[in-house]
């Protein structure tokens, strides 16, 4: 669980999202401390993904607030209840933010230590050599060193996610948000990217993770968060969850997956 004393990252409050008339987000409220690993597990369509877009602002909540590092974003509805994001603050939010997708998007046309320098360089202006230097190190981290001059083509699906895990430390993210960054992998694959993540975890990166990796999800877990169709059914500790959850409906859900 979240240690009182520690100092919130992430506020979101009662979240909601539609796409037409189909109400997708419910009033989803979370808050993430420095160095809580909050997973978000739920069935397929709950809305897992959704709500961590809308918390890097790739969607727009309709209703709800979002405060990040004790900033509040910009939300405000006028006239026809559409928000007006301001772009700097939402490029300003999205540069301390890493997100890993499922699909990795990396540039397919820079090698792996490119896809890892561009942001800085570009972004946050960091001189082309401090960025080789720092990139070389968050890729020797990632195991991925010897690889830094291929293209994303010429590496498996986990040494793909393995670099956007480094592309996105590379930022210096306060930060990490991952969503189902195993899903698109052979199951082969899926170990060596949980790996680097429990590293990171182990090193108290504060991370939002939606997954279906539910032994992942129970060792390193400061709090699990179950959706139901739109909304937070449970959240708890991963011991109480995942050993004797209060929710019926979450109690099916991990009967049927585990
Ligand atoms: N851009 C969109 N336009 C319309 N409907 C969408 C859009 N994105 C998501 N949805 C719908 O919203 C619902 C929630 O999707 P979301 O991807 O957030 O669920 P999820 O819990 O992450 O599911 P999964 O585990 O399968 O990824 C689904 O029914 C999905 O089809």
């Amino acid at each position: 669980m979240s240690r009182p004393e520690a100092k919130t990252v992430l506020t979101a409050d009662g979240i909601h999202k539609s796409y037409g008339d189909f109400a997708v987000l419910k009033g989803v409220s979370l808050a993430a401390r420095e160095r809580d690993v909050i997973c978000m597990i739920g069935a397929s369509g709950s809305g897992k993904s959704t709500f961590l877009r809308c918390i890097n602002l790739l969607e727009t909540p309709e209703a709800g607030s979002i405060a990040f590092e004790g900033e509040q974003l910009n939300l405000d509805r006028r006239g026809d209840g559409a928000a007006r994001l301001d772009a700097r603050q939402i490029s300003r939010i999205r540069s301390r933010m890493g997100m890993v997708f499922q699909s990795f998007n990396l540039w397919s046309h820079l090698t792996v230590l490119d896809n890892v320098t561009i942001a800085p360089i570009k972004v946050l202006g960091v001189p082309k050599a401090e960025a080789k230097e720092r990139a070389e190190a968050l890729l020797a981290k990632v195991g991925l060193f010897d690889k830094r001059f291929h293209y994303p083509a010429h590496i498996s699906g986990g040494q793909q996610q393995r670099c956007a895990i480094a592309r996105a430390l590379a930022m210096d993210p306060k930060l990490l948000l991952f969503d189902e960054p195993t899903s698109a992998l052979d199951p082969e694959l899926v170990g060596e990217v949980l790996r680097v993540m429990r590293l990171l975890a182990e090193e108290g990166r504060t991370m939002i993770v939606v997954t279906h990796e539910m032994a992942f999800a129970r060792e390193v877990s400061s709090e699990v968060l179950f959706l139901h169709e739109g909304k937070i059914e449970e959240r708890n500790t991963p011991e109480q969850i995942f050993g004797n959850p209060t929710s019926e409906r979450c109690r099916r859900f991990l009967q049927r997956v585990l």
